[in-house]
C-alpha cells in the first residue's frame, strides 16, 4: 500500500472497490452479506470501498427505514460500519443509512470511516427522488427523508473525496462544488428504467467534466418490495473510461486509481482551469 504525503496526489495509487447488493428487508441478512462482500474487496487489495445506497435495508414499505433509523453517532448499523472498516483496515464509505431528523423523518446519510474505525465524514442526500416515471412507477422520497443542505468532501490519504447519493447524480452543480477533488462517490439504488437510459452517461459525464475518479455502487436486482434496481456498478477514470463494471446481482468491482494519470488528464486538458464561473455562476 502506497501512502502518499499530503500534496503529492500525483504519486497516489490506490485500489478502489464498489460493492453491489440486492438488499432485502432483513437488516441482519444484508449486513452479513455486505460483510462477506467487503472481505472479498479486501482480499482483492481494496483500500477504499463504497457500499450502495440503502445497503442495510430495501424495505417492502418506504416507512420501514423509519423503524431502523439511528441517532447520529449511536446505533448498531453505525457500529457495524466502524467495525468493518477497522477489521479489514479500509476506508469505508457507507452508501446510505437512515439517521433521525428532528421532524420524524430521517436523513439518508452517507458515513465515511477510516481504517481505525473513526468516522471522518457525514453527508446527507440533498436531492430527493420525488418522481413519476412512464409506466406508472412513482417515488416520493420526501415523505420519509429530509433533505440535507451541505455538500461534503473529506480528505483521504489519496486526495479529496466528494460525497453524493443516487439522484444527486443529476445535479452537476453539486460535483462542481467539489472541483479539484480526486475521487467522487455515488452510492445508489437507481431504478431499472432510468438506469438503462441515463446511469452510465451521467456517471461518465461527472468523471469527465470534473476530471476525477468516480466510484458508483448500485443496488442491482429485484427487491421484496417489487422494486427493480439497475445494477451496473462501476469505477470510471478521469478520462471517462469505465475501468470495472458489474451487471446485475451482488458482487464487487475493483480498479486502481493512478494520481499520475489524473494529473496528466488535468494538465493536458485544463478544463477545470479554463472555467469562467464569473460569467455564469459557480
Ligand atoms: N434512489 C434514487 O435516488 C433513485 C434515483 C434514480 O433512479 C434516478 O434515475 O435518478
Amino acid at each position: 500500500m502506497r501512502r502518499p504525503r499530503p500534496g503529492r496526489t500525483e504519486a497516489m495509487k490506490v485500489q478502489l472497490a464498489v460493492v453491489q447488493m440486492v438488499s432485502s428487508d432483513v437488516v441482519a441478512d444484508n449486513l452479513a452479506r455486505a460483510g462477506s462482500l467487503l472481505e472479498q474487496a479486501a482480499a482483492g487489495g481494496a483500500e477504499l470501498v463504497l457500499l450502495p445506497e440503502n445497503f442495510a435495508l430495501m424495505g417492502r414499505d418506504e416507512k420501514a427505514k423509519l423503524a431502523i433509523m439511528e441517532r447520529d453517532g449511536d446505533g448498531p448499523i453505525q457500529s457495524w460500519l466502524a467495525a468493518q472498516a477497522q477489521r479489514l483496515g479500509l476506508w469505508l464509505v457507507g452508501g446510505s443509512m437512515p439517521l433521525a431528523a428532528a421532524d420524524g423523518r430521517c436523513y439518508a446519510a452517507c458515513l465515511v470511516f477510516d481504517p481505525t474505525g473513526q468516522r471522518q465524514a457525514r453527508y446527507d442526500k440533498m436531492h430527493l427522488f420525488d418522481v413519476d416515471l412512464p409506466g406508472g412507477e412513482s417515488y416520493r422520497e420526501s415523505r420519509t427523508i429530509a433533505p440535507g443542505s451541505s455538500p461534503v468532501a473529506v480528505a483521504t490519504p489519496w486526495g479529496r473525496l466528494g460525497l453524493s447519493i443516487c439522484y444527486d447524480l443529476r445535479f452537476p452543480e453539486l460535483y462542481r462544488s467539489y472541483a479539484g477533488a480526486e475521487l467522487l462517490v455515488v452510492p445508489s439504488a437507481f431504478t431499472r428504467q432510468t438506469g438503462a437510459a441515463h446511469w452510465e452517461c451521467l456517471l461518465r459525464s461527472r468523471a469527465i467534466e470534473n476530471q476525477a475518479y468516480v466510484l458508483a455502487a448500485d443496488q442491482g436486482g429485484l427487491h421484496e418490495n417489487g422494486r427493480q434496481t439497475f445494477g451496473g456498478s462501476m469505477i470510471i477514470d478521469p478520462w471517462g473510461q469505465v475501468l470495472a463494471r458489474l451487471d446485475q446481482g451482488e458482487g464487487v468491482a475493483l480498479a486502481q486509481a493512478d494520481g499520475e494519470f489524473l494529473q496528466r488528464c488535468r494538465s493536458n486538458l485544463p478544463a477545470l482551469r479554463h472555467a469562467r464561473p464569473a460569467f455564469y455562476g459557480a
